[in-house]
């Protein structure tokens, strides 16, 4: 009887405990944001208590508001303060995040009580090895293609003058023979993705398979051993011929996960992590944000966005444990229309899941997207000018979107289209984007941006441009690919598989640019003949667009 009665009382106990966490672990969703009413799948993902937590679910599902919200849940259920971080990929993203938050009452008041971190992630790094480690003056890096594209300029040249005294001093003939296209780009790549990957020992560098990468110039086992020597000399160059030790974009990791080794209990570490567009870190930084944590970490993104090179990893290599709990889903799309998103989840992926999203949920309905073509820049210019001042007519605050695969010299050139169009609007570039504008001005503003600097971002209009063969996939690209191999080589396995790459590539950026629009997406191209539109037509069903050419020959 008496074992009875306490074991009622334990029951009850446990019980009540249970409750109390549950009521604890509760968070209210409603009103934290202005216009947001989150739905059942969104509220799942917020309330999960799962220590490490990775969200992902295609563009405009509400991943980065769902990563806000998770933000404020934390602060508003510590007991203490607490460190807080969170990751985003560049500058313009870290403007929209707080703007966002600022929104939110909720954030405005607790934000006070606790440390709160929003950078990017080598911000973040060069921070914490400056003013918490020692470093001495590391060169800020920033996250657009042109500074990512100078920065490798200069390493490519570094990795030159490393090549030249190995072969001037004659220690090449200590080694097995590198052939003439292992260039010092090739290097720059290979040193790049072996940091990447934390493929820094011998051994591991020689086992390692190649993927996530070019199969070409091809690499023999003998061979990895010379370019290894050669890796240990760059980083020795790099450390010790400069004033102060030099960086390149794949150290950063390295260096943290040193650090964070020798002092596992470092005061810069984070009680919470967030990790927004996560597709586009590589290995390494993933696994020194996992160990940055102390108590969670947070992950989203969509692998049909990734849009920088990355190997395929293993979770359990970067210290994450991933099934059904900790890895979840948003399904519904609240940014594009049902319209614009049947065009983007046609395009097919070599290394995405190619499912037609049937399981998406839409919150709005649209035009079908059109595809124009057109035989001058001129006439394309005169409908953009068109067709943005009727919608300016109808509500001059609607944000549009010019989304172009103009070079830099092309950009400077005259009689572009962004020269023509900047006599009738405000030409803007994406470091504006969290602007506030006065549209009561005659020339009213427009972005006039590149594929990459919009990723994360939304416009109410987009006008792609460049729909060509020329530019989707990107020619410069196929030429630098013909170079490596000395030619086209169709019939040859590897060059091929690097093809295809590129085009899988080239296409997750036409992914990228399409989703970024809310309610209406031209798809324009000039060229002489329709028929030089571009290849990736072929994947989008005739039905989901509407063209001004016949659309016969790209029936499926
Ligand atoms: N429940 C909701 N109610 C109303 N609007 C929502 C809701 N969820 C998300 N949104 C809106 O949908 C848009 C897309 O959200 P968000 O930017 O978070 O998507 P995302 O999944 O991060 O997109 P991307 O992958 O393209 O970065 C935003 O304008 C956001 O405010």
């Amino acid at each position: 009887m008496i074992t009875s009665v306490s074991n009622r009382a334990e029951e009850l106990k446990a019980y009540s405990e249970r409750l109390a966490k549950k009521w604890k672990n509760y968070f209210s969703l409603e009103g934290l944001l202005p216009g947001i009413t989150p739905t059942a799948e969104q509220k799942q993902v917020v309330q999960s208590s799962e220590k490490q937590l990775i969200i992902r679910g295609s563009a405009g599902s509400g991943k980065s508001l769902m990563l806000a919200y998770r933000l404020i849940k934390i602060m508003e259920q510590a007991e203490i303060p607490q460190r807080i971080l969170y990751v985003t990929f560049n500058q313009t993203l870290i403007q929209d995040t707080v703007k966002r938050l600022r929104q939110s009452e909720k954030y405005n008041q607790l934000v006070k009580q606790h440390d709160v971190t929003i950078s990017t992630y080598h911000d973040l790094v060069r921070k914490i090895l400056m003013k918490e480690c020692g470093y001495q003056e590391i060169n800020r890096l920033w996250m657009n293609q042109q500074s990512i594209k100078e920065h490798e300029s200069l390493i490519d040249a570094r990795v030159k003058v490393v090549l030249t005294r190995f072969y001037e001093s004659g220690e090449d003939k200590k080694f097995e023979r590198l052939y003439k296209t292992h260039t010092a780009k090739f290097l720059r790549e290979e040193f790049f993705w072996m940091k990447a990957n934390g493929l820094i020992t011998k051994e591991k560098y020689v086992e390692k398979e190649r993927t996530g990468r070019g199969h070409s110039p091809s690499v023999t086992r003998k061979q990895k051993y010379t370019i290894f020597h050669l890796f240990e000399k760059y980083n020795e160059f790099m450390k010790t011929n400069f004033k102060v030790p030099q960086l390149d974009m794949e150290d950063y990791a390295l260096h943290l996960l040193n650090e964070l080794k020798m002092s596992p209990r470092a005061d810069f570490k984070f009680d919470h992590v967030l990790v927004d567009e996560f597709q586009d870190l590589q290995p390494m930084q993933i696994k020194s944000l996992v160990e940055l944590t102390k108590d969670s970490i947070t992950l989203v993104g969509d692998d049909k966005q990734r849009i920088y090179k990355r190997t395929p990893v293993s979770y359990k290599d970067l210290n994450l444990r991933v099934n059904a709990r900790t890895n979840q889903k948003l399904t519904k799309n609240f940014r594009s229309t049902k319209q614009i998103m049947n065009l983007a989840s046609s395009i097919q992926f070599i290394d995405v899941e190619n499912v037609r999203e049937d399981d998406q949920h839409f919150f709005r309905e649209g035009k079908k997207p059109v595809i124009k073509h057109f035989t001058t820049n001129r006439k394309m210019a005169k409908e953009i000018i068109r067709r943005i001042k009727e919608i300016h007519q109808e509500n001059p605050k609607m944000t549009i979107a010019v989304v172009h695969r103009y070079d830099k010299t092309e950009l400077n050139q005259y009689g572009n289209l962004k020269d023509i169009l900047s006599y009738e609007f405000n030409i803007i570039g994406i470091e504006k984007y969290g602007s506030k504008f006065d549209y009561n001005k005659v020339k009213k503003p427009i972005f006039f941006t590149d594929p990459f600097e919009i990723k994360g971002l939304e416009f109410d209009y987009v006008f792609l441009i460049h729909f060509d063969r020329f530019h989707y996939p990107s020619q410069i690209r196929i030429k630098e690919l013909n170079e490596k191999y000395g030619g086209e080589k169709f019939g040859d396995l590897n060059y091929e598989k690097d093809y295809d790459e590129i085009f899988n590539d080239e296409k997750k950026l036409l992914y990228v640019a399409v989703t970024r629009a809310r309610f209406e997406l031209n798809i324009y191209f000039v060229a002489e003949k329709y028929q030089r539109v571009s290849q990736f037509i072929r994947d989008f069903d005739t039905r989901d667009y509407e063209s001004n050419f016949s659309k016969k020959a790209y029936k499926k």
